[in-house]
């Protein structure tokens, strides 16, 4: 689906969906990696990994601050750096990629000179303060006047030391950090504030990309780590696949009853949306309380899916997917009520979810916004694989971390109906 139509209806399939598929690259590796190879001296070659606009947008900003990114095939990277990132003259516009956001406003820190960060309408809104709080009480000059995007930095390499950081909205701040951290003037503590952090998971993935690369990084307890001055040593990766988009397919599995082959169990995978499987095959008794707060990017598929379930499912422990692409408790239970008035209520910022059986195989015709969210369209679109006339809006959205996605349902056997472009 290479020129994305404006919509997209989703005809549900007769038959289980049953296939095989290879899943796209994991973000979250490919933008860790793709940073930390060009912190180091020389060259890395990146296997596996994600081209998608996330990806993009990392790879295009480190090539504006001096470093030699190829692209050999379709799921490769040739990154040859030399230890430094040099100033670039324009800003790096990082579209809606928060990843990219995060990890590069703090190595600009290591940059002599100065450094704007941009992205799109949408993360102009989404929070950088603690970030950038954090790196100023290490000493950068370093300024986001809105608290969000755009963020200069005047470089001028990261003094050692310690510091503390909120990562109550984002645990990509604490990321961030730890992989700036190798390339400071001296050996840098990271401690929490709030003592724990949602999203665990993905602070176990920064800390085994920086060790690919040569990075020291030990832990103080749960709530610390000492990072050493090491810089870091190019290194041959391969980038395992990514779990937040298995979960759409291991969803379309248990709703279809068909079974369809990713190539990696889901024990295998080392990122935090693995843990949504059990949940998803648990599918229609999913438990009546899930705790979506080591699982994020997962808790739009899981939603979607308690639409379907035999009972409630109240998701808890999601108060910063507000502050995702979208605000996405909002989106999910806008949504999931303009499919049927009812389905879905805010509670705090709690997402209940009231699971009805009988939708499959009503007729619902819905337009589902996707608020350019990539996992808002990506969720809907497994209501459509149960319910007759969902059409997705803007389902080109899905190109932030899984440009194939409709291709993947179509080759799983799936009838998408296209509207013209806008
Ligand atoms: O570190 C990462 O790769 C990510 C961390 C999570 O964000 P937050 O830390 O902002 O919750 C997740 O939602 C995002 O898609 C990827
Ligand atoms: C929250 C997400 O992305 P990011 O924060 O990396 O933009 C996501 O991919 O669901």
């Amino acid at each position: 689906m290479t020129n994305p139509a404006s919509a997209l209806t989703i005809v549900p399939p007769k038959a289980p969906l049953r296939g095989r598929l290879v899943l796209p690259g994991s973000k979250s590796i490919t933008n860790r990696m793709l940073l930390i190879a060009a912190l180091a001296r020389g060259t890395s070659r990146l296997t596996g990994a994600l081209k998608s606009d996330d990806t993009k947008h990392m790879a295009a900003a480190l090539r504006m601050l001096g470093v030699d990114v190829r692209e050999p095939d379709a799921t490769s990277f040739v990154v040859t750096a030399s230890g430094t990132l040099q100033p670039s003259a324009e800003p790096l516009f990082l579209g809606n990629a928060g990843t990219a956001m995060r990890f590069l406003t703090a190595a600009a820190a290591t940059i002599q000179g100065t450094t704007i960060l941009d992205g799109d309408a949408h993360m102009r809104k989404r929070p950088i303060a603690p970030l950038v709080e954090a790196l100023r009480r290490m000493g950068v000059a370093i300024d986001a006047p809105s608290g969000c995007p755009p963020v200069r930095v005047d470089g001028a390499g990261i003094p050692g030391g310690r510091v503390i950081v909120d990562a109550g909205l984002s645990s990509q701040y604490v990321s961030a950090l730890l992989i700036a951290a190798a390339c400071a003037n001296g050996p840098v503590e990271v401690v929490l504030a709030g003592g724990d952090i949602g999203a665990r998971g993905y602070i176990d993935l920064t800390l085994a990309a920086m060790r690919s690369f040569g990075g020291q990084v030990t832990p103080m307890g749960q709530t610390g780590w000492t990072v050493a001055a090491t810089g870091y040593r190019a290194a041959d990766a391969m980038v395992e696949p990514d779990a937040s988009a298995a979960t759409y397919l291991w969803a379309a599995e248990v709703l279809t009853g068909g079974k369809i082959d990713i190539g990696l169990a889901p024990d295998r995978f080392s990122q935090p949306d693995a843990k949504a499987q059990a949940l998803i095959a648990a599918f229609p008794n999913m438990p009546d309380v899930i705790d979506g707060s080591q699982m994020q990017d997962a808790v739009p598929t899981l939603a979607v899916l308690a639409a379907f379930n035999n009972r409630p499912v109240r998701f808890t422990g999601v108060a910063n997917l507000r502050v995702k692409e979208c605000d996405r408790i909002r989106a999910l239970s806008t949504e999931l009520n303009r499919i049927r008035s009812g389905l879905a209520e805010e509670e705090g910022d709690d997402l209940l979810v009231h699971g009805d059986p009988e939708l499959a195989g009503q007729t619902l015709p819905t337009a589902i916004e996707t608020y350019a969210d990539h996992r808002i369209a990506m969720a809907f679109s497994l209501a459509g694989l149960k319910i007759n006339g969902i059409r997705i809006l803007d389902p080109g959205c899905v190109a932030k971390t899984y440009p194939g996605y409709w291709d993947a349902l179509g080759a799983l056997g799936v009838r998408l109906v296209p509207e013209a472009g806008a």
